[in-house]
């Protein structure tokens, strides 16, 4: 039994979502138990210099390097606040805040037609050094670059864990995270040869960011986004305005493919807001369309790249609370939508707890990422440990 810390802050940047669980088993027979759970915002102007630095504006390197300190510091007090009343934890992992992600680049093709790649680049501030120090624990982070240096994308990291977190013996199962950006892990039943080579995944686009985005926009940022869904289920989705969209390159990419809030924020809710002026939409009708393009892309997604429909989705992320967002979603997929709750496995903190045990196979010398996932040449350790 290993107890583990997993931490991260997603593309949502809302706040620190902290795990602290006990690890059981490997791989095949990995069980873990959610011990204590919380989300920890982070102060407001911190926030706000994330969020500047991810839209890309100028940053200086001391104010680099006092951010990626500032993150630290944060990351290192969620990691002992979470343990409060519990025995200390052996392990943290922490994912740390993204403010970069650039998915390798095809750059040529040969006449056999084999592909030469730039490597991509994902920039997660929160350095573990600090926060092995501040916790006296050992402290594995940075968990993208390995992945990144054999050609992959770094991302999505979780699939793996789903794969032996939430697949079935019989049923060929879908996860499908609803965060600031969407991504599934497809799951085939267990007791298919090889199930786990068949398991794949991918980021399937925007989820909450553009409709936070907007929320915040037509608020002036008096909201930050909206609550169950109550606000775009009193409007009704401009379809013409979705298929449009819907031609973006990203979304006809075969997978391995990952993006991030450079290619879905703010710049790209400004086309969306031109786009919606010819059609005259009201403030509610304008997010029940952005409702329904992160639902059709989706659907878009499943349909032209899994090898089949899953029997059932299993959702998580805060998406998963968005109850207009979800019955889009049911209706489209024609096919049982639950969370991740439902299969024993908190939608909230899922990718907390993920971090936990990609660290943990870190420490034991098992490899987290899936190469058919991220597109990587091999199966490599993902992590440094300090
Ligand atoms: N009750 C709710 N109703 C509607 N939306 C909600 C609700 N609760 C959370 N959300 C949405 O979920 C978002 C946060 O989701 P989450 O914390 O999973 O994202 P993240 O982890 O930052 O993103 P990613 O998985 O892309 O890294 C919020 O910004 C909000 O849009
Ligand atoms: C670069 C980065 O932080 N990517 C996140 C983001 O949020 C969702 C999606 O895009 C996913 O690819 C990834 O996160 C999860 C934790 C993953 O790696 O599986």
């Amino acid at each position: 039994m290993t107890l583990v810390v997993g931490l991260i802050s997603g593309t949502s940047v809302d706040g620190i979502d902290a795990a602290l669980i006990n690890i059981t088993g490997r791989t095949e027979d990995i069980q873990v138990e959610l011990l204590a759970a919380n989300t920890y915002p982070y102060p407001t102007d911190l926030r706000s210099q994330i969020l500047a630095a991810c839209k890309g504006e100028a940053i200086s390197i001391p104010q680099l390097a006092a951010l990626d300190d500032a993150i630290a510091l944060c990351f290192a007090q969620a990691a002992q606040n979470i343990q409060a009343g519990h025995p200390p934890a052996e392990l943290i992992g922490s994912h740390g805040q993204t403010v970069f992600h650039r998915p390798p680049v095809l750059t040529s093709r040969d006449v056999a037609g084999n592909a030469s790649t730039t490597l991509g680049y994902s920039l997660q501030l929160g350095r573990g050094a600090v926060i092995a120090q501040l916790t006296n624990t050992p402290t594995v982070s940075n968990f993208r670059a390995a992945d990144i240096a054999v050609g992959g994308h770094g991302a999505p990291l979780v699939p793996k864990v789903d794969a032996y977190l939430l697949s079935h013996l019989h049923e060929a199962r879908c996860v499908q995270n609803l965060g600031g950006i969407g991504n599934l892990a497809y799951l085939p039943p267990r007791s298919h040869v090889n199930w786990e080579e068949k398991v794949r995944g991918w980021d399937t686009g925007p989820a909450n960011t553009l409709l936070d985005l907007a929320v915040q926009h037509l608020t002036d940022g008096a909201q930050t986004y909206d609550r169950d869904g109550n606000w775009a289920a009193s409007g009704t989705p401009c379809h013409p305005l979705v298929e449009q969209w819907l031609n973006q390159d990203f979304f006809h990419l075969p997978p391995p493919k990952s993006t991030g809030r450079e290619l879905f924020g703010w710049e790209y809710l400004q086309q969306c807001l031109v786009d919606a002026r010819s059609y005259q939409l009201s403030a509610s009708d304008l997010l029940a369309t952005l409702t329904e393009f992160t639902v059709a892309s989706i659907v878009h997604s499943y349909r032209t790249f899994l090898p089949q429909m899953p029997e059932r989705v299993f959702l998580c992320g805060g998406g998963s609370r968005n109850l207009y967002l979800k019955q889009r979603l049911q209706i489209h997929l024609d096919i049982p939508v639950l969370t991740t709750d439902e299969a024993g496995l908190s939608a909230d903190f899922k990718e907390a707890i993920a971090f936990a045990v990609l660290a943990y196979w870190r420490q034991q010398g098992i490899p987290g990422n899936l190469p058919q996932v991220t597109g990587a040449k091999q199966a490599v350790l993902l992590g440094e440990l300090v």
